[in-house]
């Protein structure tokens, strides 16, 4: 469902990687590891076209990417895309309920329908309860947890997680990583997960390393 073929991104003369090839199966998980710096952030902002590649090709469910313009872009993320940012990313003025629901408000869903499926997810992410707090109100932990029930609330094709288990407690990590399971045995969501977190990386079907160079199978340098 994801196809990327020889991928590289410089910033400026700085090279971060090139020749990054991957395919990803729908429903398939896949932890991304690598030491910092080496542009996992950077790929994954660039498979959700967050920020521009040099060179190489995308396709998503068998459309190239290349030629979407921002509007093309913008789209595909509403439509077809989770994203969890290392930086959450969390509207700081709309409740916790409104920052889950938004990505269906954006679809131009029925408020009701909206309301039952935040509730939804409210539940599997251990927020219920908090849907009618402010961020400024919840914890670190907590806000991810809104991070990641908003990424997943459209039932999107692919999730692009980064660090989503970050700054969790194990038990919650856990109950985190057991929600990225069911939408993808549920709803066949592919799973993009970047992590330093070796529980989360033990729950993938496969593991790869970014270098410079490219992708290599492996949990270790
Ligand atoms: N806007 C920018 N301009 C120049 N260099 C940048 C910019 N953004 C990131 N970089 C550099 O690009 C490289 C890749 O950064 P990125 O955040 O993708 O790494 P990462 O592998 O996700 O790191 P970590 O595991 O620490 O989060 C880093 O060396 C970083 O300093």
């Amino acid at each position: 469902m994801l196809e990327l073929q020889q991928l590289a991104k410089r910033h400026g003369e700085v090279p971060v990687f090139r020749e990054v090839s991957l395919r990803l199966e729908a429903g398939e998980f896949l932890a991304l590891v690598g030491d910092s710096g080496v542009g996992k952030s950077t790929l994954l902002h660039a498979v959700a076209g967050l920020e521009p590649v040099d060179a190489g090709r995308l396709w998503l469910d068998g459309e190239e990417l290349g030629g979407l313009d921002e509007a093309g872009w913008a789209r595909l993320r509403r439509e077809r895309l989770g994203f969890v940012f290392q930086a959450f990313h969390v509207l700081p003025q709309l409740t916790v309920a409104e920052n889950i629901g938004l990505p269906l408000e954006l679809l131009g869903q029925a408020a009701d329908r909206i309301r039952a499926r935040v509730a939804e997810m409210l539940e599997a992410t251990g927020l219920d309860g908090l849907g009618e707090r402010l961020p400024a109100q919840l914890s670190g932990g907590q806000l991810q947890r809104v991070a990641i029930a908003r990424a997943l609330v459209h039932r999107p094709r692919l999730l692009l997680a980064d660090e989503p288990t970050g700054n969790l407690d194990p038990g919650t990590a856990a109950r985190i990583l057991d929600l990225l399971d069911a939408a993808r045995r549920r709803e066949g969501t592919a799973v993009l997960l970047v992590t330093h977190a070796e529980a989360a990386a033990a729950r993938a079907d496969r593991v790869l390393r970014l270098h410079p160079d490219g992708l290599r199978p492996g949990r270790d340098g």
